[in-house]
């Protein structure tokens, strides 16, 4: 059976389409990029996906149940700005979760289920690398360094979708180089299944085991919310070859050229 199963999927806001008419099926442990030009909802399809927004029309899908209308344990999520909270610390940050989830009114944990919770956060730090920063506060962090953090935070939840937009876009090219490294090495260790976000189509193709390109293959100039985008391409990784790379980054910025013109 299908993990994630997207089945006529249409978003509006309004008069205005954002996507209309996505179907896709997603195995366990895959690893999707999203690319397309800005506007295209790429984001706004994440946010379903975590269920913060809600579907127009159409079915999305876990394990053949429709998802929980509320963002909860088994979806993660990552945004390019850091979402860290600035007032505790490195290792309080990781905890956080840990504690809402086991006395969400109290969140604080004592004895024996704190000595616990705060092995796994622990753990968790060493595997992003965050170990000797533990105890410093997030403004004291680099940027790379509060993006490890903020999947750090993700991943204690052990969610089953972990979602990214655009994660390393505020991030200088070498440490972006770094970070590849950590997610390919925990999304192999975890076995989640992957979402993400670029507008780097190399790094798309670089990391994903499947490329979905969001674009709007009709357009109206007059009236540019009439229709919405869907997905253009999906392509299992590793089978493309040089002129497709550079249809799709035509085509996504001509898009890109229209609605900004
Ligand atoms: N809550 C909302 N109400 C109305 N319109 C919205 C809302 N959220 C998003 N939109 C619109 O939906 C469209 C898609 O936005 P979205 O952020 O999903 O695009 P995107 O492809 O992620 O863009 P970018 O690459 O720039 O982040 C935009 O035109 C945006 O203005």
């Amino acid at each position: 059976m299908s993990f994630i199963t997207v089945d006529n999927l249409w978003k509006e806001y309004g008069p205005t389409v954002v996507l209309e008419n996505l179907s896709l099926n997603v195995a366990q442990g895959e690893f999707c990029t999203l690319v397309g030009a800005s506007g295209c909802g790429k984001s706004t399809f994440l946010k379903m996906l975590l269920g913060q927004e809600q579907p127009s029309r159409g079915a999305l899908k876990l394990e053949g149940e429709t998802f929980p209308r509320e963002p909860d344990r088994n979806r993660g999520i990552v945004f390019q700005r850091y979402s860290v909270f600035p007032h505790l610390s490195v290792r309080e940050n990781v905890l956080l979760g840990l504690e809402l989830e086991q006395k969400p009114l109290l969140a604080k944990l004592f004895g024996t289920a704190r000595r616990e919770a705060l092995e796994q956060v622990d753990a968790m730090l060493e595997s992003v690398g965050l170990s000797q920063a533990a105890q410093k506060w997030p403004h004291e962090l680099s940027g790379g360094m509060q993006q490890r953090l903020a999947i750090a935070q993700s991943l204690i939840m052990r969610p089953r979708v972990l979602l990214l937009d655009e994660p390393f876009g505020a991030l200088d090219p070498g440490i972006r180089g770094d970070m590849h490294d950590l997610l390919l090495r925990l999304w192999q260790e975890t076995g989640t299944t992957i979402f993400m976000v670029t507008h780097d189509l190399k790094e798309g193709f670089y990391l994903g085991t499947r490329l979905l390109v969001f674009d709007k293959v009709r357009n109206d100039p007059h009236q540019p919310g009439a229709f919405g985008a869907t997905i253009t391409y999906d392509l299992p990784i590793g089978r493309t070859d040089r002129n497709l790379y550079e249809t799709i980054e035509l085509s996504v910025t001509e898009t890109a050229r229209k609605q900004t013109a």
